[in-house]
């Protein structure tokens, strides 16, 4: 993403005279960076997101930045005349990738996610939750430099779960950002770089990062490259880091978000070599205690 996205006092109103679901928001949307958006049923999240993925404008205000930009809505429309295989590929070349790079591309992510018996079902007969697997495959296939995810985990299966964690971790590694709201608080707990709450058509801003990462702690050790500082998305997810010599790491991460920061640090630029990952034992106390983070 080269620059910053941006709103700017944007107001957002449905018909003429309806009442204000949004007003005066200023927000900034850097790359590489993490953003969650909560708040109650209807305060506008999902008008907020709409505006930040440019589907839709704002009647008062101004939007700044044109990031390539991918989104999963909160409804995904599956009735399609595809396949699921059919239409990632068809969506793949509209990213501008070669129908071969396409089809492949949209075979991985389909297996990722664990639909790739699927690929041959008509859209519209697919369950639920494979249609959810599929909208989240066509926003991540072409890379977005910003991801836009509404209550994109909603209907997946404990797996697809936490494969789209991963995703999403390995998004704003490379670079990209990604904004979702879900309404689960463990969602991510402790990665998102800010998280705003949406309330009286404004945003709040919470203190720091959002709450830490919990539960039962798994020790990881890697080696950086030589003076290499901890990637800033490894550095979010761990509880502590303590560096017994330069460019080697012992790190404590819950053991939930093991896959976040190995993935974080085996997609950095140079990799981080994993030297052992301990998981815990059932006598750790969790880490919801330990407090502080480097
Ligand atoms: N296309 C539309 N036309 C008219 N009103 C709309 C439209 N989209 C949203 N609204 C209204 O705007 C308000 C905010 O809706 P929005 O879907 O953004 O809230 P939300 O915070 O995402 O809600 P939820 O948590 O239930 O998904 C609601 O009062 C809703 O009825």
């Amino acid at each position: 993403m080269q620059r910053d996205l941006r709103l700017i006092g944007v107001g957002r109103r449905y018909g003429i005279r309806g009442p204000w679901v949004l007003r005066g928001v200023d927000l900034t949307i850097a790359p590489a960076t993490l953003t969650r958006m909560e708040g109650a049923n209807g305060t506008g999240k999902s008008t907020l997101l709409r505006l930040l993925a440019r589907l839709d404008t704002p009647t008062e205000g101004r939007v700044t930045g044109r990031p390539r930009t991918a989104y999963v809505p909160e409804r995904f429309p599956s009735a399609l005349p595809f396949t699921a295989l059919g239409y990632l590929t068809h969506l793949g070349t509209v990213h501008g990738l070669s129908r071969t790079t396409a089809r492949r591309t949209a075979g991985t992510w389909l297996e990722r996610f664990g639909a790739g018996a699927h690929a041959d079902t008509p859209m519209a007969r697919l369950s639920k939750g494979s249609s959810q697997k599929v909208a989240v495959a066509q926003a991540l296939l072409g890379e977005p430099e910003l991801l836009v995810l509404d209550e994109a985990w909603t209907g997946l299966d404990a797996a697809a779960r936490a494969e789209l964690e991963r995703a999403v971790a390995e998004r704003t590694a490379a670079g990209g950002a990604v904004v979702f709201v879900d309404h689960d608080p463990r969602r991510l707990a402790g990665a998102p770089d800010a998280t705003y709450t949406v309330r009286d058509g404004g945003l709040e801003r919470r203190t720091g990062g959002g709450s830490s990462p919990a539960g039962p702690l798994a020790q990881v050790t890697v080696q950086g490259p030589a003076g290499g500082a901890l990637p800033p998305d490894a550095t979010r997810t761990v509880t502590t880091a303590e560096e017994p010599t330069p460019g080697s790491y012992r790190l404590a991460v819950p053991a939930s978000h093991s896959d976040v920061l190995l993935r974080a640090l085996l997609t950095a630029r140079p990799p981080w070599h994993v030297v052992s990952v301990t998981p815990p034992s059932d006598d750790d106390p969790p880490s919801a205690d330990l407090g502080s983070r480097p």
